[in-house]
């Protein structure tokens, strides 16, 4: 889908980027991740020619971007960023509508893609449509962000920190509907973030980036169990690999088809990292699971968050 080719960029002739190649495949959900100033949000602004690389290629569908005009670009790439960036003086639905706008879709077209997204988003149309960006919290802020991102249907969502300054609740609610919007639209997605949890919530690849360059990039677990160097090791906090680990893998596939015991019972859905916390704070040893219709599933042991995946 996206390919980089020994892209260098320097600013003021200190190199932000130094050879990165880098290959997205379509449909996928790749998280770029580093320190701040590692180059992550000047990699994803080359992707839409935001910049310009000082040297190297990078072709879109096969073919170089610097042949697409900026509105095809805009069309195909969708670009949220944590500042929002909404026109203040626009209103919630001309925000959204902004790059279809450009684009001369018809009016009707453009309104209906705006409660479309508004809904999708968890925004009530006939509350948030003529309401300004002022008027918004800063999660709803971040929602119509994205969703402007999403108006013209683009094949490629470029993120750069879209949850950041987000209390914890927000911010995970907004990853849930993130990873059902990939599950749903199949859309390639590239997420930028200094979150390793948001990371490995949300990658199905991780490439961490540091002073420019690409260190490491692989699945969550090769970055838990495998990491390249001391910097990687840092960055996966060494300490907390094993409930990260847990966090990768769901009750599900550990539940045993078993009578269900007393107690609150767990999601099946929900990850492992979730169930040793209910083990810990309620000291147990076994938890009744249920799926997400609240339907008997089995019983999690203790034990089996040792056990290997099936
Ligand atoms: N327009 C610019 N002019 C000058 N230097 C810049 C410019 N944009 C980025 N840089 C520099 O390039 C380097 C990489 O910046 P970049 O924003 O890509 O990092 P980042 O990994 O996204 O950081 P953060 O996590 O803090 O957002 C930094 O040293 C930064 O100061």
């Amino acid at each position: 889908m996206i390919e980089i080719e020994n892209i260098s960029k320097s600013f003021d002739g200190r190199p932000a980027l130094s050879d990165v190649s880098l290959s997205i495949k379509a449909g996928e959900l790749a998280v770029l991740i580093g320190s701040s100033g590692s180059g992550k949000s000047t990699l994803l602004k080359l992707f839409n020619r935001l910049l310009e690389p000082d040297s190297g290629n990078i072709r879109l569908l096969g073919n170089d971007i610097t042949g697409y005009s900026p509105e095809q670009l805009r069309r195909r790439i969708g670009y949220a960023i944590q500042s929002v960036g909404l026109f203040p003086h626009w209103t919630v639905e001309q925000n959204i509508a902004a790059v279809p706008t450009l684009l001369k879709w018809p009016k009707a077209r453009i309104q209906q893609r705006v409660d479309e997204l508004l809904t999708l988003l968890h925004l009530a149309p006939e509350t948030f449509r003529g309401r300004y960006p002022h008027q918004l919290s800063g999660g709803q802020q971040q929602r119509v962000g994205v969703a402007r991102a999403l108006a013209a249907d683009p094949e490629v969502l470029l993120m750069d920190e879209p949850f950041g300054a987000l209390d914890p609740v927000t911010r995970s609610s907004l990853q849930q509907e993130l990873a059902s919007i990939h599950a749903s639209s199949g859309k390639t997605i590239v997420l930028v973030t200094h979150d390793i949890d948001e990371a490995l919530a949300l990658g199905e690849r991780i490439i961490l980036m540091d002073h420019g360059r690409i260190v490491q990039q692989g699945l969550p677990r090769d970055f838990l169990l495998a990491p390249a160097s001391e910097l990687v090791r840092d960055f996966v906090g060494q300490s907390d690999v094993g409930v990260r680990l847990l966090g990768l893998d769901k009750i599900a596939t550990r539940v045993r088809a078993e009578p269900l015991v007393p107690g609150e019972p767990v999601r099946s859905d929900a990850t492992l990292r979730e169930a040793l916390s209910a083990f810990i704070t309620r000291k147990v040893y076994s938890l009744p699971v249920v799926d997400q219709h609240g339907q008997p599933a089995g019983v999690l042991h203790f034990a089996d968050l040792l056990t290997e995946r099936t």
